[in-house]
C-alpha cells in the first residue's frame, strides 16, 4: 500500500513539552546596523504562531534567519534540540522546515502539476533524477494529494501564470506540503490575493495546522485572518520583539499600543 503523502503527529505529539524550535538571542546586522536584536522565544509542537508589525519591523529577516538564508550574527537557533545556527537553508529544509516567501516563487510557464512534481522530485532527494520529472507517472499519490488539499485538482493543467491570485498561493502552499514539511513559515500568504479569496485561502492554512498537525509561523497585516487563526501574537518593532502572548492580552497590551502610536491592530 502506498504511504500516504502527508503523515499527521499522533495526538501526543502536540502536547510534547520539549520545543520545535527555539531561539537564543538571535541577532543579525547589515554593516554594524542592527536589523534583528537579541530575539528569544520557543515555539511548541503544533502551535500555531503570527508574526504582526510596521513595516521594515525585522519579520521577514527574522523569518530569513530561522530558515538559514542569512546567518545570524550572534545568538542560537534549536530545532528538535539540535543546534542549527550555522546549518544552511537546504540542511534546515531537510530537517522539516519549509518555507514560502513574500513575493511569488512560480514559474508562469509550468502547469500546477509540473510544479509540484518537481517539487515532490526535489523533496525525494539528490539521487532521484531530473531528466525524468516531468514524466506524469512520476509520484502520482503525492501530486493527486497535495492538489486535493489545496483544492486545485481542477487547475491540474493550467500554466501558473494564469491562476488568480489567491491560486497562487494556494500553489506556493501546495509546492511546499508535498515535501511534507513539520515546520511551516508563511510570509504574508495573503499579499496580493483579493477580498473574495481571503476566506478560503485562510481556511486552507487552518487545515494545515489543525487537520494536519503541523507547526506554523506567519507574518501576516490582515489582524482579521490573524485572529482566528493564531495560538500567540508575536510583535515585532524595531527589530526587537515587543510582545509574545495570546491575540486577546497582545492586543490590550499599552507596550503594544504605543508602539503602534494608537492605531488600531
Ligand atoms: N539584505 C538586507 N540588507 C540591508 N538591509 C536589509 C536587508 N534586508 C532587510 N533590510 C532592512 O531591514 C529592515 C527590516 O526589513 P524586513 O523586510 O525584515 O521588515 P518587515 O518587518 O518584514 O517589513 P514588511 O512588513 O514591510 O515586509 C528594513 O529596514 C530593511 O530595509
Amino acid at each position: 500500500m502506498p504511504a500516504p503523502a502527508f503523515s499527521t503527529p499522533p495526538a501526543a505529539a502536540l502536547l510534547s513539552s520539549s520545543p520545535v524550535l527555539r531561539l537564543d538571542g538571535l541577532c543579525w546586522s547589515v554593516r554594524g546596523v542592527p536589523i534583528v536584536e537579541d530575539v528569544s522565544f520557543s515555539v511548541g509542537e503544533g502551535e500555531f504562531i503570527a508574526f504582526i508589525g510596521p513595516n521594515g519591523a525585522g519579520k521577514t529577516s527574522l523569518f530569513n534567519l530561522i530558515s538559514g538564508i542569512y546567518p545570524a550574527t550572534h545568538g542560537s537557533l534549536h530545532l528538535d534540540g539540535a543546534d542549527i545556527t550555522t546549518e544552511a537553508a537546504h540542511a534546515r529544509a531537510r530537517r522539516g522546515l519549509g518555507r514560502t516567501f513574500q513575493t511569488s516563487s512560480l514559474w508562469p510557464g509550468m502547469t500546477v502539476a509540473d510544479h509540484v512534481r518537481l517539487a515532490a522530485q526535489a523533496a525525494a532527494g539528490p539521487r532521484a533524477s531530473y531528466r525524468l520529472w516531468r514524466r506524469a507517472d512520476r509520484y502520482p499519490e503525492q501530486v493527486a494529494d497535495t492538489l486535493h488539499r489545496t483544492e486545485l485538482t481542477h487547475r491540474a493543467d493550467t500554466l501558473a501564470g494564469a491562476l488568480s491570485h489567491g491560486e497562487k498561493r494556494k500553489l506556493e502552499l501546495a509546492v511546499l506540503l508535498v515535501s511534507d514539511p513539520r515546520l511551516i513559515l508563511l510570509d504574508e500568504p495573503m499579499a496580493g490575493v483579493s477580498a473574495e479569496e481571503v476566506p478560503a485561502l485562510t481556511e486552507l492554512i487552518r487545515s494545515v495546522h489543525r487537520e494536519l498537525g503541523r507547526t506554523v509561523l506567519m507574518v501576516e497585516h490582515h489582524m482579521d485572518v490573524l485572529l482566528g487563526l493564531a495560538d500567540r501574537l508575536a510583535v515585532m518593532y524595531h527589530g526587537t520583539l515587543l510582545a509574545l502572548d495570546t491575540p486577546e492580552a497582545v492586543v490590550v497590551d499599552p507596550t503594544v499600543q504605543q508602539a503602534y502610536l494608537g492605531e488600531a491592530l
